[in-house]
């Protein structure tokens, strides 16, 4: 059951990402002050206790929406939660969360994964878990048992319930399981590995539960099974949560790659200050949700004042059907997006249908390497690679007009077959590839993969790519220099500034966007923005394009949409994520640009 995805986000504000390895350092630096870490997580367990009421009521209360339900319900109806707890210190916060929900008048069900009849023993001098290493599992300095076994003494002594999965795995639909709410503190951040035998059944069986029951799933931290640091699930085997307590600081994972599909709505418990020594974490990211507002133009200007964009692209190669589309795409996503001027310079066989669709545009033949030469210089922006070909014809044309860009000073957009280019320019070690490096410290230039792009890029192997994203984009701006957008669930955006690098985590978008020439809109409206002269750097900037792109599609397929009546441009039907195309794009587009305005 969802609650509602990730609108709760803060619009206005950017959200800081960071790394588990940063969260342990958090951890640490607050413990070495003197502050005890049992006292953290029974502060951690006691609020996310009443935010998991919370989240029920609110549910209950959504389901029931008549006013005289209220609260009365609790009286002939008891909460019940089912909390499933694994050996680390996630699975310490379940036994506490448990004892405080038990104090609160819940029904509790604790179910834990992983062990053995002696992690029960109520003895304090049991030495559990000794061989894990500080951060694993902190021990208490006063005894040896670790915060997690304490956790689980209290809930004992509160007489929470308990059974091990291994002993009721084949009987999940025992009433024992049956629960309004379940909790996952399976894994935390700790998580390192793909979740194997009981721990991958458990997983499983989890969501079975919550959707047989209709039972609202929480998970602690993180969805057990999605890595912190990289968004990446194992094998498709992770929580598949309503509703995200995430504890400390806003997990990178929770909102790039598969995290997006698993966390629900991210609610924060911050509890100690991201700092060290009074020094404030750097976030590997920031996540964004909506764009700078635009200033409206001036009544005195003309087309010329918004900029002349000049798209290369839409080749057909003999013997081809040929790629004009991507080329038409991207030019009416540029208008779209504001620029006063186009030309097109693409195959002569598609001047007809850039017409058609297309009237505003201007039009040149592709081949015609003098006249475009020379409507380089006139351009404001130069987008190059759209539907342009891989053969050996246009990758000469490719290095051709990319040189005349450069030595015309244009800020430059690289997108799909020039990004192909790229790569085999730079396994044959081209001079143009630190030219293009060099020209990028003091000249825009925006390069768009997705990850298929980004792994001939880096000569790595699409999973490698997919497993860090962070990395991977990283060391894309470092090889190739420029600015860099990942694209994908959760697409980052790497922009280089004088001397530090920002990377944003882009919020918004949805997966209908999968689909063929979605890229090819994306780098036209990054190039329309940057033709605006007009525009202050943060309102032209490559995240402002992300965001846009991105709005665009989530308005075209969301029903309940503020800003969308339930109608489209296209026969008044609204549009869906199956079936959504990129030919629908530029009418959002020119939407989010007044709804920016208007903000
Ligand atoms: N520090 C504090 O006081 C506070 C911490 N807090 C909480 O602690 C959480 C972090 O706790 P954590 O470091 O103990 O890690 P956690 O995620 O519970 O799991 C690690 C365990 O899982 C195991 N393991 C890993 N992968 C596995 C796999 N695939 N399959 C099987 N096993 C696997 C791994 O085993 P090992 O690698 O040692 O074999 C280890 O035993 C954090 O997310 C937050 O909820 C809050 O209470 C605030 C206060
Ligand atoms: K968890």
């Amino acid at each position: 059951m969802q609650i509602h995805g990730h609108s709760s986000i803060d619009k206005k504000h950017p959200i800081s990402l960071y790394s588990s390895k940063q969260l342990y350092a958090m951890e640490q630096a607050w413990f070495s002050e003197g502050h005890d870490s049992f006292g953290l997580m029974q502060q951690a367990a006691w609020q996310m206790a009443k935010h998991i009421e919370q989240l029920y009521e609110k549910k209950y209360l959504n389901h029931h929406s008549s006013a005289s339900v209220n609260f009365s319900h609790r009286h002939n109806h008891q909460y019940r939660v089912s909390i499933w707890v694994g050996k680390g210190n996630n699975g310490g916060d379940g036994w506490l969360i448990a004892y405080y929900l038990k104090q609160a008048g819940w029904q509790v069900q604790i179910v834990t994964v992983g062990f053995e009849d002696s992690d029960f023993s109520n003895s304090d001098s049991d030495q559990v878990n000794s061989d894990k290493s500080d951060t694993t599992a902190i021990s208490n300095s006063k005894s040896s048992i670790t915060d997690a076994q304490k956790a689980l003494q209290v809930a004992r002594s509160a007489n929470c319930k308990y059974e091990r999965f291994e002993d009721s795995q084949n009987d999940l639909r025992s009433t024992a399981l049956q629960a309004d709410v379940y909790i996952d503190a399976l894994f935390g951040i700790g998580l390192d590995r793909t979740p194997e035998g009981i721990y991958k059944q458990a997983i499983r069986a989890f969501n079975e539960l919550t959707e047989q029951n209709n039972g609202l799933a929480i998970a602690v931290d993180i969805p057990s099974g999605v890595v912190a640091s990289t968004g990446e699930v194992f094998d498709r085997i992770a929580i598949k949560a309503d509703a995200t307590l995430c504890l400390i600081a806003r997990k990178f994972g929770l909102h790039t790659k598969d995290g997006v599909d698993y966390s629900g709505q991210v609610t924060d418990i911050p509890l100690i200050p991201y700092q060290v020594d009074n020094v404030a974490f750097e976030p590997v990211a920031k996540l964004i949700t909506t764009g700078q507002a635009f200033s409206p133009r001036r009544q005195n200007s003309y087309k010329g004042s918004y900029g002349h964009v000049l798209v290369i692209g839409g080749n057909r190669i003999d013997g081809s059907q040929g790629m004009g589309g991507a080329a038409i795409l991207s030019a009416s996503s540029s208008m779209a997006a504001g620029a006063g001027k186009i030309t097109v310079a693409c195959h002569e066989a598609f001047h007809g249908a850039l017409l058609t669709s297309l009237p505003d545009a201007m039009t040149i033949n592709l081949h015609d390497a003098q006249g475009v030469q020379h409507l380089i210089k006139a351009a404001s922006v130069v987008a190059i690679g759209m539907g342009l070909g891989r053969d050996d014809k246009a990758q000469a044309l490719f290095v051709n007009y990319i040189q005349a860009a450069m030595t015309a000073k244009k800020p430059i957009v690289i997108d799909a077959d020039g990004l192909y280019h790229l790569a085999s320019l730079q396994l044959k070690n081209d001079k143009l590839i630190s030219q293009l490096r060099e020209y990028s410290t003091d000249n825009e230039v925006c390069l768009t993969p997705h990850s298929g792009e980004a792994a001939k890029l880096l000569n790595k192997k699409i999973h490698e790519i997919e497993s860090d994203r962070l990395s991977a984009i990283k060391l894309c701006a470092q090889t190739y220099g420029g600015n860099w957008v990942l694209k994908g669930a959760g697409s980052l955006v790497l922009e280089r500034g004088l001397d530090q690098e920002q990377v944003y985590v882009c919020g918004v978008g949805n997966a209908g966007m999968a689909t063929a020439g979605m890229g090819d809109v994306l780098s036209g409206v990054i190039a329309g923005l940057l033709a605006q002269q007009d525009l202050e750097p943060e309102m032209r900037s490559l995240h402002q394009a992300v965001i846009i792109h991105g709005l665009a599609g989530d308005i075209l397929v969301s029903q309940t949409n503020q800003y969308n009546s339930g109608k489209s441009d296209r026969g008044h039907l609204l549009i869906g994520q199956r079936g959504l195309q990129a030919q629908d794009m530029p009418v959002a587009i020119r939407h989010v640009m007044q709804l920016l305005v208007d903000s």
